[in-house]
């Protein structure tokens, strides 16, 4: 869906500074249906990688592939019409303070020219599915920061995309408010089979959503792979920095046994294992994203050999930590 080959993005000097070389050779492949985190601390690349997947910006090097199309050799007609399957929602909504709610999500079907009735149908489906119908006719001031974010997840789902793009899309809200956020991110992943690619700083959202995800550091890939594998093994450094700022929420309330990471597969047989030798286990996070390499990771309670048992017969329950 996405292949971002061999990247490299500089920007031109200011006031006599020197060059600055935004990414340096980032490779990626984003595959259809995959809710993809890209994480990294503030500098790191990532939005500037987003902003060449939508065509916002072109690389200095290398090549952008959305949707078999390389986007640097895109007319502008085609790369308008490939712009308006990818949407995008942002940490501070961006959404227009004159109009209203509705007004907000129509703007790009006008602007794409539907037809006024066409436009009011969509737009109240739209409404319906980010629970917002109520509020059609209030402006954004009157919005709270999640009601906001619902409203740039309508307008960002208008021309009904192929990919969502998500720029530190929950940074600005509560807990609470993040999840139910990503909650309806999942059920539209779901529904609409989009491929989802997220940037955040925070591991949380990457644990809590995405299947995939990539580290970056200084304009490259440090870490890619699946999130589950990444969290259970980090091998670089900054990946070990970011999963240990999660580390305190998962080991909280039990820090005994031991963590196994098995497939998601394997659970029932992980279940019947567990009821014939009277051995507890509680699930410490797995990324549940409808596929077949998904992973869960357990805490097993028992004896050494009891734990041992368990990662015999779950044939590829490995040791996760
Ligand atoms: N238009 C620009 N002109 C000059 N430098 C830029 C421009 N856009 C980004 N940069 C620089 O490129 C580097 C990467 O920035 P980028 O915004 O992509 O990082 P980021 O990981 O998204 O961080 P943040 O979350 O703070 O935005 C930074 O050093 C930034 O200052």
């Amino acid at each position: 869906m996405i292949q971002i080959k061999e990247v490299i993005k500089t920007y031109p000097a200011r006031d006599g500074g020197s060059v600055v070389t935004a990414l340096d050779g980032v490779t990626l492949t984003i595959n259809r249906g995959d809710i993809f985190g890209i994480v990294g601390y503030s500098g790191a690349g990532k939005s500037t990688l987003l902003r060449l997947i939508n065509g916002l910006e072109m690389p200095t090097k290398g090549e952008v592939i959305v949707d078999g199309k390389e986007i640097s050799r895109l007319k502008e007609r085609e790369l308008r019409q490939a712009r308006q399957k990818i949407g995008m929602i942002f940490q501070h909504f961006h959404l227009l303070w004159s109009r209203t709610v509705r007004e907000n999500v129509a703007f790009p079907l006008e602007v794409a020219g539907l037809p006024k009735e066409q436009i009011r149908k969509r737009v109240d489906q739209l409404l319906e599915r980010v629970g917002l119908a109520e509020r059609a006719d209030a402006y954004p001031s009157q919005l709270s920061g999640g009601q906001k974010q619902r409203v740039g997840i309508a307008r960002a789902l208008a021309n009904e995309p192929d990919i969502l793009l998500c720029d530190e899309a929950t940074s600005a809200l509560d807990p609470e408010t993040t999840a139910s956020i990503l909650q309806l991110l999942k059920e539209i992943h779901r529904e609409m089979g989009i491929t989802l690619v997220l940037i955040t700083h925070e591991m949380s959202v990457v644990r809590q959503i995405c299947n995939k995800m990539a580290v970056m550091e200084n304009g490259r890939v440090v870490e890619t792979g699946m999130v589950s594998s990444i969290f259970s093994q980090p091998q670089q450094a900054l990946t070990k920095q970011f999963v240990k700022e999660l580390q305190p929420s998962i080991q909280d309330d039990d820090t005994s046994g031991e963590v196994v990471e098995l497939p998601l597969a394997d659970a029932d047989k992980l279940v019947t294992l567990a009821k014939k030798h009277g051995i507890r286990f509680s699930v410490v996070s797995g990324a549940i994203a409808g596929e077949q390499d998904d992973r869960l990771r357990v805490r097993v309670d028992g004896t050494e050999e009891q734990v041992l048992a368990v990662r015999q017969v779950l044939n590829g329950g490995e040791r996760a930590c």
